[in-house]
């Protein structure tokens, strides 16, 4: 569903990504990890279609990302950096006016509720905490069943019941046959719910993890090999 060909992104003369490729497959949970401007969220850009590439290719659900930006967004929910809302209209009204722009119908009380934000009535975004916002974030995203969710650290400012339920939310959309590309920094978390693990590190996935193959094995043995890649060393 996500296929990274080759990708190189430079931003003037320093480059980010050095033909970086990678593959995630539908319904499949793929998680990016990488140290502070190791460029995970300038990958999850260029699958959303928000940059273009040097050079190389990005392929959402079959077609060039940048050259269809706007045609995969329908196909696309996406959760990149600090959300934009209309701060002085209601989380409803956000969403609605989200689905209108979209083009699409869908339930908002029941996406609101996916999110733990039910009975958020008439307050409006500007008055919402950090969490409440990233949920809200998240009920956007996911509003018009995409088939493809990327989500730049999503889990950010939510308290740890928050982070559980959305979790929960993630994996049974991704069993219900959703592909996620997300970065956390949160390796317990990405060791709970991702199938594969990519390390980005020197512009490249330095390593990919199947996860199945790690729940089996002694625990922390995923975390330990995570932090010795990140910090350079060897395994
Ligand atoms: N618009 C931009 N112009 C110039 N440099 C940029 C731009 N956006 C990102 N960078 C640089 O690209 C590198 C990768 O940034 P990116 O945000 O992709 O990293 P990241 O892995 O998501 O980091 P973090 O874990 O801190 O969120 C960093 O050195 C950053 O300074």
């Amino acid at each position: 569903m996500i296929e990274v060909k080759r990708i190189t992104k430079q931003y003037g003369n320093t480059t980010v990504l050095e033909e970086c490729s990678l593959t995630v497959e539908k319904g499949e949970i793929y998680a990016l990890v990488g140290v502070n401007g190791a460029g995970k969220t300038t990958l999850q850009k260029l699958a959303a279609g928000f940059l273009e590439p040097t050079s190389g290719r990005v392929y959402v659900h079959g077609m060039p990302a940048w050259e269809n930006k706007e045609e995969i967004q329908r196909y696309l929910g996406s959760l990149i950096e600090v959300p934009v809302f209309y701060e002085h209209l209601t989380a409803e009204e956000n969403l609605n006016l989200h689905l209108e722009y979209m083009g699409v119908q869908a339930d908002v009380g029941k996406i609101l509720g996916t999110v733990g934000l039910e009975g958020i009535g008439s307050k409006p975004v500007s008055a919402f905490s950090l969490g409440m916002r990233q949920r809200l974030a998240i009920a956007r995203a996911l509003l018009h069943r995409p088939e493809i969710l990327i989500l730049d650290e999503p889990f950010n400012g939510l308290d740890p019941v928050a982070a559980d339920e959305m979790k929960r939310v993630l994996m049974k959309s991704a069993g219900d046959g959703m592909t996620i590309l997300i970065s956390s920094h949160i390796l317990g978390d990405i060791a709970q719910m991702a199938d594969t693990v990519g390390i980005i590190a020197g512009g490249k996935i330095q390593k990919e993890f199947s996860m199945k193959e790690y729940r089996e094995k002694e625990a922390g043995e995923f975390e330990r090999e995570v932090l010795q890649i990140m910090k350079g060393g060897t395994i």
